[in-house]
């Protein structure tokens, strides 16, 4: 099936069925690793709201959850220039802290995160992303724990990711048809 959005076209790329497979297993390996601790969960949004969600339904360990609001990328282009729009709620002094992006790109985006929370002295950082585009990817980012998939360097919509902000609600994943 393809999908339309404004100029551009884009065709199925994975699906829900295997996206909720691989969630599965991200989930136990968050549970294993964070056994007796509460960590808190927090979703960069707009575009992890997804991923978010259908992670959280699988992790059985006591945790918190909280959002942070950024955005840098306009048409289908990184700005280069993270913006934060809205902050934390959460003290996350000395607490255990698990990331959650739908998707790292460049890096810019994570590593403008990261620093900004170690300013308040977490006990730890790792990031959860659904997607990872290695051939992209600008920055050394240690704390990339749990990736669902890496993909090629197209761009992709659906599943909580947008194109000008259309196309988030889909349940599969689609990449621009070139
Ligand atoms: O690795 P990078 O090159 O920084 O790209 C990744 C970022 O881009 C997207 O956010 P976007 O700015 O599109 O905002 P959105 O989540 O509200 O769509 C995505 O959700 C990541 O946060
Ligand atoms: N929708 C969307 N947002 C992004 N932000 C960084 N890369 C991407 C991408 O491939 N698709």
């Amino acid at each position: 099936m393809e999908l339309t959005i404004d100029d551009k076209t884009f065709e199925s790329f994975i699906d829900y069925d295997l996206i909720e497979k691989r969630i599965r297993v991200l989930a136990i390996q968050i549970n294993v690793d964070y056994e007796n601790k509460v960590p808190i969960i927090i979703g960069v949004l707009n575009g992890s709201f997804m991923f978010m969600a259908d992670l959280m339904k699988q992790i059985e360990i006591s945790c918190e959850a909280d959002f942070i609001k950024v955005s840098s990328y306009r048409d289908m282009q990184s700005t280069g220039e993270v913006k934060e729009e809205l902050g934390l709620s959460i003290d996350i002094e000395n607490r255990d802290i698990i990331l959650i992006e739908d998707i790292v790109d460049t890096g810019n985006t994570l590593e403008y995160l990261i620093n900004k929370l170690k300013t308040k002295s977490p006990a730890s950082i790792k990031v959860a992303s659904l997607l990872l585009k290695p051939d992209a990817l600008q920055k050394k980012i240690d704390e990339i724990a749990y990736i669902g998939f890496e993909i090629t360097n197209d761009f992709v919509v659906g599943y909580g990711l947008d194109y000008n902000g259309i196309g988030r609600n889909t349940k599969n994943i689609y990449r621009i048809k070139v």
